[in-house]
Formats: structure tokens, sequence, C-alpha cells
């Protein structure tokens, strides 16, 4: 079996997060982005956020992926923004308690690019 760099995150599971958990730091960042790299983080109103679209070929495909975001999204407790359209879902991930990036992000968005195996 084949190994990927992205499943060191995708074998964890997210941990319950605080309002007082840290953000993760700009080192952090660059090593946990580097196991995503189809993940962008990019920051909306001031709270950075790791996105990603993702492209079908019709509607109900894209549907089909949205609603297994969202089994994954209730099974870890965690929630992503999901924005559906025809033929492209994008996926946006942070913590709203923190007002930014946890590691529990990562570990959501590599489990988000498990789904579309
Ligand atoms: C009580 C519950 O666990 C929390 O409100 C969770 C739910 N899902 C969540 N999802 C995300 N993305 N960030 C959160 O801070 C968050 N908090």
């Amino acid at each position: 079996m084949t190994t990927k760099s992205s499943d060191k995150l995708s074998s964890q599971a997210c941990e319950a997060c605080h309002a007082d958990a840290p953000k993760i730091s700009d080192e952090e960042l660059k090593t946990l982005i580097g196991l995503i790299p189809d993940w962008t983080a990019q920051v909306h109103n001031n709270v950075m956020m790791l996105e990603r679209e993702y492209r079908f070929k019709n509607y109900k495909l894209s549907w089909a992926f949205a609603n297994k975001v969202s089994e994954l999204a209730e099974s870890e407790g965690h929630h992503p923004a999901i924005l559906l359209e025809w033929g492209k879902v994008k996926v946006t991930w942070w913590t709203h308690a923190i007002g930014g990036l946890h590691k529990n992000d990562f570990i959501c968005a590599a489990k988000t690019d498990q789904l579309t195996a």
C-alpha cells in the first residue's frame, strides 16, 4: 500500500476545540499546508481559512460530493462552508471557535480529499 504525506493528517481525528485553543503558528502552517498541496490558505474577513474547489461532470455528482462532505463534518463534529454549484464544490475549513486555523482544519481537509477517491 502506498502512503501519501496527507495520510499523516487523514489518519487523525479532530479534537475538541475551545475558544482558548491556540491558532497554528506560521511555522506549523508551512508544514501542514505542505501535506495538503491542493489547498490554499486564504484570509476572509480577517480570518485565515483553507479552501479548495473540486470539479465534477454535472450537478448530481457535485451534490453527492457535498453530501459526503456534510457526513464527514457531522462525524468529526467540525463543519466547513460548502458552496455547491453545477460542476463544482468549494469547501472552506476554519475553526469558528478561534477565528482561524487549528490542526483540525488540516485533518478535515485531508479527509475531504479522500472522499473523491
Ligand atoms: C459545540 C460544537 O462542537 C462546536 O460548536 C463546533 C461545531 N463545529 C465547528 N466547526 C468549525 N468549523 N469550527 C468550530 O469552532 C466548530 N465548533
